[in-house]
């Protein structure tokens, strides 16, 4: 079945400012998607609305019409950066606590994806340079088989070699069918493998687009494009 993601009238404030405000996107099909924004423009803060750990915004968030969020939760997969495990915690036991609470868990797809990536699963998290966590994160979160991805700056303490073999490989580890959200601030990097962008600015989604048609109507790279948004007058916004 194709994923749909729908966000509509979404407003979030934090500590009486305003975060996000009036977001709607419906994102369909087997795709990925590339989120981008400035430091602070609210990408992840919509990632965890999305994926259920932010709450208390207003608006709603359904996926293939389901918006108990519960349900929502179990259709998906998002990059959360182990911030609530013990840091004694060897990659192994992880990894096993990950398959005792998602029953999506593909063990064989783990298993490649940390043989690819070369992780030693006897490693303790305290022991993991950031960019070895980022790994390890991205393998776990791509070992459930779920209709929604949302990865986070995936790749932002990956050496560059590693982050080219990630993304070239994304689409092999992505289930058909399903859709993903990546934001990056590489966007020269992420922009081969994306179908679609969405730019967040002034705490709203200012460009949903086809990767194509940018290409084909502005006749400038994706990055070029995206650099353009922030250097031409907000009159433009
Ligand atoms: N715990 C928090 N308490 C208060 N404000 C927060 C908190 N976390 C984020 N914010 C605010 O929410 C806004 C959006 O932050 P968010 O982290 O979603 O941005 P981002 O686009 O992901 O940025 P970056 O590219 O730097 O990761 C920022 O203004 C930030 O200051």
């Amino acid at each position: 079945m194709t994923t749909t993601l729908k966000v509509e009238q979404l407003n979030y404030r934090r500590n009486l400012k305003k975060i996000l405000a009036n977001v709607s996107l419906t994102l369909s099909g087997n795709k990925i998607v590339g989120l981008l924004g400035e430091n602070g423009a609210g990408k992840t803060t919509l990632m965890r609305l999305i994926a259920g750990v932010a709450k208390n915004a207003s608006g709603t968030i359904s996926i293939n019409d389901e918006t108990d969020p519960a349900t929502r939760k179990s259709l998906i997969s998002y990059s959360n950066p182990l911030g609530g495990m013990a840091s004694n915690k060897r990659i192994s036991e992880i990894k096993a606590f990950y398959q005792q609470v998602y029953p999506d868990f593909d063990e064989q797809k783990y298993d490649q994806m940390i043989s690819f990536l070369k992780l030693d699963e006897t490693q303790r998290l305290s022991a993991l340079s950031k960019g070895t966590r980022e790994k390890f994160v991205i393998s776990l979160t791509l070992a459930r088989q779920t209709s929604v991805y949302l990865l986070d700056e995936p790749f932002s303490g990956i050496d560059s070699m590693s982050r080219k073999k990630i993304i070239n490989s994304i689409i092999q580890w992505k289930p058909v069918d399903s859709l993903m959200i990546i934001s990056d601030h590489y966007v020269s990097e992420i922009a081969p493998i994306l179908d679609e962008i969405v730019v967040i600015k002034d705490n709203t989604v200012a460009v949903h687009k086809a990767a194509d048609a940018i290409r084909e109507e502005s006749g400038q790279s994706i990055e070029d494009y995206y650099e353009s948004l922030y250097g031409e007058a907000d009159s433009n916004d």
